[in-house]
């Protein structure tokens, strides 16, 4: 049987699909340690240094001069751990990104249960799904869902968010019809 779990990002990447604000270059500031970041990504590369004064320079570039800064190439050097301690970064500036942008927390929820797949053509095999490969653990997208389900779950410990969850249900069936095989 055909898998009738939607899949987003996948085939073209989340910002070719309309989901560019699952992208951690999508710009919204995201606040860490006193610093605001105009993006996920800036706040991420951020933490490869203890630097105040280099956390500040990454809070001024453009994401994709923080990623190229933080890189391999970028002349930073890494923090010794930084292999076994990215992917718990990575969830915490997810968790702060979803937090201080009340509306991306919802657009997150209505993706219901989806799968979120970081495709890409930088051949990027452990964030993403590297598309001309076809493989990628694919660590961005699990933490998204991560996030998600955290989300959730904070929203039905909240009586009072209630119709909020309702809204994310009722798009995720939505979502779910949209793309069933077998209709
Ligand atoms: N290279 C790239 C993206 N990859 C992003 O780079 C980050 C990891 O970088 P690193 O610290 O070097 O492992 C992570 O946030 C991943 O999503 N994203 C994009 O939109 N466009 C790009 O060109």
């Amino acid at each position: 049987m055909t898998n009738p779990i939607p899949i987003i990002g996948k085939a073209k990447g989340f910002k070719k699909e309309g989901y560019d604000w699952l992208s951690n270059m999508y710009e919204c500031d995201v606040e860490l340690g006193g610093v605001i970041y105009p993006s996920a990504e800036n706040a991420f590369q951020s933490l490869k240094t203890d630097d105040p004064q280099i956390k500040q320079q990454f809070s001024q570039m453009t994401p994709y001069n923080a990623k190229q800064f933080g890189g391999r190439t970028g002349g930073l050097r890494l923090p010794d751990d930084w292999d076994t301690t990215r992917l718990d970064h990575m969830l915490t500036v997810l968790r702060a990104k979803f937090a201080q942008n009340p509306e991306l927390a919802d657009k997150l929820l209505a993706t219901g249960g989806a799968e979120l797949v970081e495709g890409n053509f930088w051949n990027d095999t452990f964030w993403g799904y590297s598309i001309q490969k076809g493989e990628g653990e694919n660590w961005l997208g699990c933490l998204l869902e991560r996030v998600r389900r955290e989300l959730r779950l904070k929203a039905l410990l909240e009586p009072i968010t209630a119709p909020k969850l309702i809204k994310s249900v009722a798009s995720n069936m939505k979502l779910m019809a949209e793309s069933a095989p077998w209709e």
